[in-house]
């Protein structure tokens, strides 16, 4: 397999949020065909939420699903930073399994990345598609600089999670995270990123450009992966 990193472009973020929900749709039913289930990562934060409000419409065998989600702040269920808090008020209704990765909060972000890495023993591997998103600073999904950010990237191939501690701490959410590893991220089947504005835009453009060299996670992250990668972007 080799590199494809395709960008599609919508007029806005409506359009773009159907054009997701229609790609993940995709995969899910793909996988069920195939498989009988889907195992799928999606990204937290913001951007993706009204694709996962529109995909959760979708008729699917919702009961074959499971969701991770591709990183966690590592803070109470319920908390309005949750990622997986937020997947779950939209999919588990459906009947979906939303997996959380961090099941309670705690100072110890270290042991709730291995707890993490455990529970990802019990998935069935690849995932069938991981999304992600982009913070303005180059993150994705929780690798950020930091003490941890060697060993989010170059961690051994089987560790597919681990606790991460951002320095600097993002201001939208300054709290320490739990997160797919690189290894984890690129073994998927598929790797889907939806993200809005210029400013992402254009870290996302340098990034790629920049390959292995770049100062920005994302450009780490998809440097010489080998599975196909979409870029979902509107203005
Ligand atoms: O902190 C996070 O940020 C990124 C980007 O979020 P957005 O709100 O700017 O779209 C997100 O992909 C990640 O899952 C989340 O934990």
């Amino acid at each position: 397999m080799t590199t494809e990193i395709e960008w599609w472009e919508y007029d806005d973020a409506a359009e773009l949020a159907d054009a997701v929900a229609g790609d993940i749709q995709f995969v899910i039913e793909s996988a069920i065909d195939a498989r009988g289930s889907a195992v799928i990562a999606l990204a937290g934060g913001k951007t993706p939420l009204p694709a996962y409000a529109k995909l959760a419409q979708a008729k699917l065998d919702w009961k074959r699903v499971t969701i991770i989600p591709s990183d966690e702040r590592i803070v109470p269920l319920g908390d309005a930073l949750s990622n997986v808090t937020a997947l779950g008020k939209t999919f588990i209704p459906k009947g979906a399994r939303v997996m959380p990765i961090v099941p309670k909060a705690t100072d110890d972000y270290k042991t709730a990345g291995r707890s993490a890495d455990a529970l990802m023993q019990d998935l069935h591997w690849p995932l069938d598609l991981c999304v992600l998103g982009v913070g303005g600073d180059g993150h994705t999904a929780s690798i950020f600089t930091g003490p941890d950010y060697d060993e989010a990237l170059n961690g051994p191939r089987e560790r597919r999670a681990l606790g991460v501690m951002p320095d600097p701490l993002p201001p939208e959410a300054p709290v320490a995270r739990v997160t797919l590893s690189r290894a984890g991220i690129i073994t998927a089947r598929a790797l889907l990123i939806a993200v809005t504005g210029d400013a992402k835009r254009k870290v996302i453009e340098d990034a790629i450009s920049e390959g292995a060299g770049s100062p920005y996670p994302i450009g780490r992250v998809l440097a010489d992966v080998e599975l196909p990668v979409d870029i979902h972007w509107a203005p």
